[in-house]
């Protein structure tokens, strides 16, 4: 089963609370404590806006992917992400038809979330994200 919603759009930044500024003004709320993700030395505050979120990242480490985005770029959007709900079948099917994932596995996302990540290449020049939610969560 493809994918069934927008679960999130990410925005990079060197500071959560100076990226917060926005969202904040236009009566957003973070949906929790913020979480750091240490196997992508980030860490995270979510917006929630309807059924999909506003994700901050700030990076915690320098070799972070996105320390070295925001060297290369400075701050502002950086990925999309949809949710499916069976990530390994979703990979599989993509990849039988071409899709260039960054890396072999998932990898831990926020909120105990698995996460795997396909080129922006072939994005068309998008970094999009694939995000299967722990059962019972939420979908
Ligand atoms: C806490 C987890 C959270 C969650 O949702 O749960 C997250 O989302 S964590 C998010 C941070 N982690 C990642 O982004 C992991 C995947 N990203 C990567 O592996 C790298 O960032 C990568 C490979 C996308 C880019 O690495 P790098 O910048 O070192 O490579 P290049 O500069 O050579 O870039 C190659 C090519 O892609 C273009 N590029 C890079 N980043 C992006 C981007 N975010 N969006 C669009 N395009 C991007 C870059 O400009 C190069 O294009 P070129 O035309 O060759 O200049
Ligand atoms: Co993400």
């Amino acid at each position: 089963m493809p994918v069934t919603l927008l679960d999130h759009v990410a925005i990079a930044t060197p500071d959560l609370d100076v990226g917060s500024a926005p969202y904040v003004a236009l009566g957003l709320h973070p949906e929790g404590p913020d979480e750091d993700v240490e196997s992508q030395g980030v860490r995270v505050r979510a917006f929630q806006v309807g059924d999909t979120l506003i994700e901050l990242l700030m990076p915690t480490r320098p070799d972070s992917p996105i320390a070295t985005y925001l060297e290369k770029r400075g701050p502002g959007l950086h990925h999309t992400a949809y949710r499916v709900t069976d990530l390994d079948a979703e990979v599989a099917r993509l990849r039988s038809g071409g899709g260039r994932f960054l890396r072999e596995e998932p990898t831990p996302g926020r909120a105990g979330t698995r996460v795997t990540f396909l080129h922006p290449k072939w994005g068309q020049g998008t970094l999009i994200e694939l995000v299967e939610h722990p059962a019972g969560a939420a979908q």
